[in-house]
């Protein structure tokens, strides 16, 4: 498709379319020394790697009256990102975004870090190489959420068996190859079900392209599609390795690069890849930017054979789209005229599916107000 016309061609479907812990007993030391409070080496805030944490709760389970309160993957990372201790001067951007950003040298640089595990992210389904392979696709979608240039990866790996460890090694091998990026080590360790975790570094040419830039009157615009990798991944979990190109979609995803560079370059907004879904990633562009955004479901890229599949799986196309995640595609906040330009410069299609507002995150179907929606969550 011609993304410069698309995005030109407002309201047409298929083109681009506009388209209490109040007093924390947390941690190994507060309940140790006779349950005081103990100012941890990270901040007074303590407790970070938690999942759990003790609630108040006027007398009912724990019997202190506190009892375990789960917290999701959103507030296990907030509550890292508070415990922090100091940054140095070298660290730009600290955890929060795609990637954290630091000056080395004359250079900025963004890392992050991916990981997946069997189970969680894939099943027998998926071939060691095909697991190799998208941790390292993963990686380098973060790094193009940044607007950076993917250049090292250290890849870590837990298998059964030996084979198992090197089929997966080939697939992150072909991807490191694909990416151009050069994998400086890692770590194997013999582990009961297949893990692998990368950590990667980008270079940037300028400034990062971060979350917290979107301003209210911005479009909002997608790349690519929605949708075809959950369609893949229901394949997979009905057994079947097709349609093909679905399945294709879920297994090897194809991270924004070249864009990601175009948008930086052109001085977007803020721009954060797709990984949990559109729902809940276009809610951490607002939180980060202090806005809202209104979405309308109508306007997303949903390809006809995704849009046939799910609706063959008794699935409602859109909201899998903006809900089911890992469709590692762009989701970028800027004017539309910066939007139209991007669209030129890029091969990926663009789709303005919505506008950055003042407050509250909206999501339409046309001109009917939709349910609020959000994406995956390892906690939820
Ligand atoms: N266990 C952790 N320790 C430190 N930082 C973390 C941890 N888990 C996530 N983060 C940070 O929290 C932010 C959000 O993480 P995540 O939702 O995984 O982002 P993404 O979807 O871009 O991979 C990132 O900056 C990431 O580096
Ligand atoms: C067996 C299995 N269950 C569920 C999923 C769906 N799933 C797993 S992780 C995920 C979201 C993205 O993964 P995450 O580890 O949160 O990546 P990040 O946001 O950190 O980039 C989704 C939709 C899957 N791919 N495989
Ligand atoms: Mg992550």
């Amino acid at each position: 498709m011609d993304a410069g016309r698309a995005l030109a061609a407002p309201g047409r479907r298929g083109a681009v379319r506009r388209g209490g812990l109040r007093r924390p007993l947390r941690g190994r030391g507060g309940q140790a020394r006779g349950l005081r409070p103990r100012r941890l080496p990270l901040g007074d805030r303590g407790g970070v790697a938690q999942a759990a944490d003790l609630v108040h709760a006027g007398g009912a389970g724990h019997p202190l009256g506190y009892h375990r309160r789960a917290v999701n993957e959103f507030e296990v990372i907030a509550r890292i990102s508070e415990s922090l201790p100091q940054k140095p001067a070298e660290v730009v951007h600290p955890i929060g975004d795609d990637c954290a950003v630091l000056r080395l040298g004359e250079k900025l640089w963004v890392a992050a870090a991916d990981m997946l595990v069997a189970g969680h992210h894939f099943r027998s389904w998926a071939e060691p190489e095909e697991v190799g392979y998208k941790a390292v696709a993963v990686n380098v979608s973060d790094v193009a959420a940044m607007g950076a240039l993917p250049r090292f990866v250290l890849v870590s790996g837990g298998a059964a068996d030996s084979g198992t460890a090197l089929r997966c090694f080939r697939g992150v091998l072909e991807a490191c190859a694909a990416f151009g990026v050069y994998p400086l080590g890692g770590d194997t360790t013999r582990a009961d079900h297949l893990t692998v975790d990368v950590a990667i570094l980008g270079e940037l040419e300028g400034g990062p392209v971060l979350r917290s830039g979107a301003r209210p009157g911005d479009a909002l615009a997608v790349t690519g599609e929605l949708g075809a990798s959950a369609a893949g991944f229901l394949a997979l979990e009905g057994g079947a390795r097709e349609p093909e190109r679905l399945v294709r979609k879920h297994l090897r995803p194809e991270p924004r690069v070249e864009t990601g560079l175009e948008a930086a370059r052109l001085g977007v907004h803020a721009m954060i890849d797709l990984s949990d879904g559109l729902a809940s990633d276009a809610r951490h562009v607002c939180e980060q930017s202090g806005t809202g955004c209104r979405i309308d479901l109508d306007r997303l890229p949903v390809a006809a054979d995704t849009r046939e599949f799910l609706l063959s799986r008794g699935s409602e196309p859109e909201r899998l789209a903006a809900t089911a995640g890992e469709d590692y595609e762009l989701l970028i906040a800027a004017p539309r005229k910066t939007l139209e330009e991007l669209a030129a410069r890029t091969d990926p299609p663009l789709t303005v599916i919505g506008e950055i507002t003042e407050g509250g995150i909206e999501f339409l179907r046309g001109a009917e107000r939709a349910e609020p929606l959000s994406g995956w969550d390892h906690f939820g």
